[in-house]
């Protein structure tokens, strides 16, 4: 069995621990989004126009967005700083990165290598600009874009390593039960390995608890007593459906992904 033998840091490493890390990092996906709410939905700085960024920039941006612009910029100097040596984060423009002006940590890699590259921001960039920003951001334009960028940013990061934190949950459930997931991965039958990583009661506790804490992190607090606040800053019952139709199901099929390029 492949990681006998194995490292300190390897026995960190268990469904507990890894799903406590996912609980935890509701917290900051539930806050960046109140962070985003608090802009309207700012247009012009998503819409393609050359006439807004100057020429004089370098080249690094193909699409003249401010928004790309500036999320391209800013992972050219997270790169710089280390951020992608991590294997817990995932660039959205990963092509021409700046290498890291410090070596990386001299970890032994916990990820096989083959679905440690695995990147799915493509689909998690599109999803945020189509479908959830128009959900929680109100109509409006306050001219604001840099601090709405920077709060794209955050929402766009926090999602992103959450849903390909599905790496190490796949490892952790291979580790737990290679007999189990072996037969799968070699018949390449993404079905079944869906059904062996699948716990629809976790999914619907984290549901509820998502719910929960949108609740109660995005109310007005003030020190009137028998304040019942209900004017949420997120609406708690569209973080509940971003979880259950797109954050729990996009983890799942990074999951299988990794999975499937386990033995290679
Ligand atoms: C992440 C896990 O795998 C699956 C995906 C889940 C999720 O993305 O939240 C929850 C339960 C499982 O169906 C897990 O088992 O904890």
């Amino acid at each position: 069995m492949a990681h006998q033998g194995s490292s300190y840091l390897d026995s960190l490493l268990n469904l507990e621990s890894v799903r406590k890390s996912l609980v935890r990092q509701e917290d900051s996906i539930i806050f960046s989004l109140i962070e985003r709410a608090k802009y309207p939905i700012n247009s012009a700085l998503y819409e393609d126009d050359d006439d807004k960024i100057s020429k004089d920039d370098p080249p690094a941006h193909s699409s003249a967005s401010l928004f790309h612009f500036f999320i391209r910029e800013s992972e050219a100097l997270q790169a710089k700083a280390g951020r992608y040596t991590s294997p817990e984060e995932n660039a959205f423009f990963p092509d021409n990165l700046p290498s890291p002006l410090l070596p990386p940590p001299d970890h032994t890699p916990v990820l096989h290598s083959p679905g440690a590259s695995i990147n799915i921001n493509e689909k998690i960039l599109n999803l945020y600009l189509k479908t959830l920003l128009p959900l929680i951001a109100a109509d409006g334009d306050n001219g604001n874009y840099a601090a709405t960028a920077a709060s794209d940013l955050n929402c766009l990061q926090t999602l992103s390593r959450r849903i390909h934190f599905g790496k190490f949950v796949a490892e952790v459930k291979f580790r737990d039960a290679p007999e189990d997931y072996t037969p799968a991965i070699r018949a390449k039958d993404r079905e079944a390995l869906m059904k062996l990583l699948t716990f629809e009661s976790v999914e619907e506790m984290i549901k509820k608890r998502v719910e929960k804490k949108a609740m109660i992190f995005g109310q007005d607090v003030d020190l009137k007593e028998n304040d019942s606040n209900s004017n949420y800053k997120v609406d708690p019952s569209i973080v509940s459906k971003l979880y259950g139709e797109w954050v729990i199901p996009l983890t799942k099929s990074v999951q299988v992904e990794y999975l499937l390029r386990r033995l290679d």
